[in-house]
């Protein structure tokens, strides 16, 4: 969609020389990381790490070399999408079900940007039902765990079985409506054993581009 793509070209001018560059997961990320790979064509020197296996074959498909992380020590911009975005820049991710290791690599970049179209800024996170990462044993006991935090909680399927993250382990789809207290719910769910990481992106963003149905840009921050 255009809007993605117009979104992810801006974010990639943030990108200079020498930089070690977080790749997200995800169909706004793809349009970033198919212009960091025009960019790397043109001569932009980076190293880069990945966030899935899918984002990770793209990128060695396009040229952009990807460096293993023993290589780095830290990470100076990662460009991802959402699934949400509020006013505060708090997310939600995991639709693509790429979310540990999205916040894995977040947690070690210098600056997270979010790409999105505008349908995924809202006022109240939570309409998009919250992706939670569980080990599979004893997934029933996990999934009555977090139903009891007010979810209807729905194990992800695909290809018609259980879905299965690059890590081995389940996604849980959390539907809880309108979520009041971002922090209060996101240490709840770290919490629960079986748990392995949800999909809340709390005070993490520090920008985000969302491109505009008419072609406009418009950049966001967080009010910290
Ligand atoms: O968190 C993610 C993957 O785990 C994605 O960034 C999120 O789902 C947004 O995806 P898209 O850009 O396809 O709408």
């Amino acid at each position: 969609m255009e809007s993605k793509r117009l979104a992810a070209v801006e974010a990639v001018k943030e990108i200079e020389d020498g930089m070690v560059v977080g790749l997200g997961t995800g169909s706004t990320a793809y349009y970033a990381i198919v212009e960091i790979g025009r960019r790397v064509a043109e001569g932009l020197r980076i190293r880069a790490v990945a966030t899935s296996v899918q984002s990770e074959e793209l990128a060695v498909s396009l040229h952009i070399p990807i460096v293993p992380f023993a290589e780095i020590e830290t990470i100076d911009v990662t460009i991802d999408g959402a699934d949400e975005a509020d006013g505060e820049l708090h997310l939600i991710k995991g639709g693509g079900g790429a979310l540990l290791r999205e916040k894995i690599v977040a947690a070690s970049s210098k600056r997270l940007i979010i790409i999105a179209d505008a349908s995924k800024v809202v006022e109240r996170l939570g309409k998009f039902p919250l992706p939670v990462e569980i080990v599979p044993f004893a997934y029933e006991l996990t999934l009555r765990k977090l139903a009891a935090l007010g979810c209807e909680p729905v194990i992800r399927q695909k290809d018609g079985g259980a879905f299965r993250t690059d890590n081995g382990n389940l996604i849980v789809d959390c539907h809880f409506g309108a979520i009041e207290h971002v922090k209060a719910l996101g240490l709840a769910l770290h919490g629960i054993p079986g748990v392995v990481e949800h999909g809340l992106f709390i005070g993490m963003a520090d920008k985000l581009f969302v491109g505009q149905e008419d072609g406009a840009i418009r950049e966001l921050a967080p009010a910290r």
